[in-house]
């Protein structure tokens, strides 16, 4: 049954691990082809929110709903079959580096496969073209047979975003996916993801410790601190304040001082932390 128009909607999400609160009612959206920064400082819960979202732990408490199904209480075979719309992108890659780019973006295609085919790896033409499709529209087309773990890590990760394109997720959920790039590549890892969301009106909620990154390619920002959400706002409405606000004064990281100056604030988005 389809509830909301939002590709992903959370309500009221909450999880504690032993008496750890990490993340204690939060609620977010986003819409196709929307471009969200989950900013935040470390252990302010982002984690586990795309944790909870794509059900590698189960939610205390609070509703997930992707591409209109909910997810929270999904299990066994319905789970596995939603989380095809889910594109997910990790710090660390997450490729098998012995196996070719096109191997590794082949296994996005597992999930749309039938077992046997799975196991014996038989994919068909078109599975084989949408991967070289996908690795195309990464710009590695001709890396296509070359062993993963001889890629530079920029190259990794968009072997990585182009495995959640052949996948044909209706989200992708990118979890820190710069933070082991040099800044050339981080800027050239979303800039795609950027043109991925508009083009192909793909949602992607990708978390970020660079807020001068989250105002260049983001179009809006969900900042979370101390596991509650605390700015939910277009990125025009991140300011020095608001910053201030969700990092303290220590902060915060990697904006410059100009971009502060320029920035315009939005204060009516602004939601104070309980
Ligand atoms: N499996 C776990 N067991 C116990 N505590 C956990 C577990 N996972 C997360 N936490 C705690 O929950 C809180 C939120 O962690 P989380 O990883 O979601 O934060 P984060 O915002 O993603 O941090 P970072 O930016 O450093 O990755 C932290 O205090 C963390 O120590």
């Amino acid at each position: 049954m389809s509830v909301s128009p939002q590709v992903l909607r959370i309500d009221d999400l909450a999880k504690s691990f032993g008496t750890m609160r990490a993340v204690g009612g939060v609620s977010l959206s986003v819409g196709p082809g929307e471009f969200v920064a989950l900013l935040g400082p470390s252990g302010s819960g982002k984690s586990t929110v795309f944790r909870c979202v794509s059900r590698l732990v189960r939610p205390d408490a609070g509703c997930v709903y992707v591409d209109g199904q909910r997810v929270d209480t999904l299990e066994g075979r319905r789970l596995r079959r939603q989380r095809r719309v889910m594109g997910l992108i990790f710090q660390q890659f997450n490729l098998i580096g012995r196996l070719s780019a096109i191997d590794n973006v082949l296994a996005g295609r597992l999930g749309s496969i039938g077992t046997l085919r799975a196991v014996l790896r038989a994919f068909s033409r078109e599975d084989r073209q949408l991967a070289l499709a996908a690795l195309d529209r990464v710009g590695l087309l001709d890396k296509a047979y070359q062993r993963a773990d001889s890629l530079s890590g920029g190259q990794q990760q968009r072997v990585a975003i182009a495995r959640v394109v052949a996948q044909q997720s209706r989200i992708i959920l990118a979890d820190e996916p710069v933070a082991s790039l040099d800044p050339a590549a981080a800027e050239n890892v979303l800039g795609l993801l950027r043109s991925i969301a508009h083009e192909q009106g793909i949602a992607v909620l990708c978390s970020l410790h660079q807020t001068d990154l989250a105002r260049r390619f983001a179009d809006r920002v969900v900042a979370m601190k101390n596991g509650c959400v605390v700015l939910d706002a277009p990125v025009a409405g991140l300011g020095k304040e608001e910053l201030t606000a969700i990092y303290g004064n220590g902060s915060p990281s990697a904006v410059p001082a100009f971009a502060l100056a320029a920035a315009p604030v939005v204060k009516a988005a602004m939601i104070q932390h309980a």
